[in-house]
């Protein structure tokens, strides 16, 4: 007997894979090809290429599922932008994809484009943390599935990150399939056979606690997270690494707390910048909310329109967590 979404996870696996490997061969030689986008942050050739290679995917497996991802093709289409579209067809030439043309990388970039809600589809950020990769740091490959507004398969690739079992390897793919638990496995060699369950920490005092945050002040209050750790006694200096591998650092029980404080009220957080490793975390025994104490709410399009900030534990170390963020006037 097939398991639930059995089928989703290989393909969503294999398509994050081999996203992951592109983004490591780019990173290794990686040199100024970063475009800006209207919001100032920056896109890279792997941005592009990891979005393509996932949608060519999913829209080869399952063609009826809309995918709301981070990237568009627009800017791509500009003249200006040609040499930096063909690098992303070479890209995708050398990973094994030959013979395309930038129309079709286009039109898979923007089979990503969705940005609504539907009953079933899918979320993506191809390079989550995308300052982390152009700074040679932690950045994560995310995807996603999302059925009646719920997280059902989440798929984290950290190409940077030591593996759980064995930090000799690095690279490790996480994944989650709603009520089948969390796993890590290398991320080479191909072989999904070593993949071994991951768990959040049982601590319950906050002066044995570690939290992590956002390497960015600009993305997460560190001024408000030192506030927290004062009032509860944390005395751990924090760990900072970029992208939703912090998802994994607290799924896998090497901290005990990741924070993401609003630095301002009116910012909504996208879908794709947590659907994957709030799963990961809830699949490992922890607790994710926002910063009321709600569950974060998949149902709303592409943000989370409902939710302010991010709250993750390990579950035991939530209720006094929020009450705190109450207390201090940070919720
Ligand atoms: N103001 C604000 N508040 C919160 N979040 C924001 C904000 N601005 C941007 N972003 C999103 O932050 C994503 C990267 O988050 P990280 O936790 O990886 O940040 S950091 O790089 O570690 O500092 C980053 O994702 P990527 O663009 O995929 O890198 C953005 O979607
Ligand atoms: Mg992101
Ligand atoms: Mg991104
Ligand atoms: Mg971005």
């Amino acid at each position: 007997m097939t398991k639930p979404y059995e089928s989703e996870l290989h393909i969503a696996l294999a398509a994050v894979k081999q996203a992951s490997l592109i983004c490591r061969s780019v990173q290794s030689a990686i040199t100024d090809e970063v475009l800006e986008k209207k919001d100032k942050s920056p896109v890279t050739i792997a941005d592009f290429s990891s979005q393509a290679v996932i949608c060519r995917e999913l829209l080869q497996a399952f063609p009826a599922d809309p995918v709301i991802g981070e990237e568009d093709a627009a800017e791509l289409k500009e003249s200006e932008n040609q040499e930096f579209l063909e690098k992303i067809v070479s890209e995708l030439s050398v990973a094994g994809i030959p013979d395309t043309t930038p129309e079709q990388v286009c039109s898979w970039i923007d089979h990503g484009g969705a940005k609504t809600y539907s009953n079933r589809f899918w979320t993506l950020d191809p390079i989550d943390g995308t300052k982390g990769f152009l700074r040679k740091e932690q950045y994560a490959v995310s995807l996603a599935l999302i059925v009646d507004g719920k997280i059902v398969v989440g798929v984290l690739g950290c190409p940077n990150l030591a593996c759980p079992e064995d930090q000799s390897v690095t690279g490790t793919i996480y994944y989650a399939v709603a009520g089948q638990g969390a796993f890590a496995m290398p991320l080479e060699p191909d072989n999904s056979q070593v993949s071994s369950p991951i768990h959040s920490t049982t601590t319950q005092d906050f002066s044995e606690s570690r939290f992590c945050e956002s390497v960015e002040s600009g993305h997460s209050s560190h001024g408000h997270s030192q506030q927290i750790a004062a009032q509860l006694g944390i005395e751990k200096d924090p760990r900072r690494l970029d992208s939703q591998a912090k998802y994994a650092i607290v799924g896998q029980g090497e901290a005990d707390i990741y924070m993401r404080l609003p630095t301002r009220a009116g910012y909504r957080e996208k879908i794709w910048d947590h659907a994957a490793g709030v799963l990961l975390v809830e699949e490992a025994g922890g607790t994710v909310t926002d910063i009321h104490g709600k569950p974060l709410e998949f149902d709303q399009g592409y943000e989370l329109a409902n939710n302010q900030g991010v709250i993750v534990t390990n579950g035991l170390l939530h209720p006094k967590l929020i009450q705190t963020l109450k207390e201090l006037g940070i919720s």
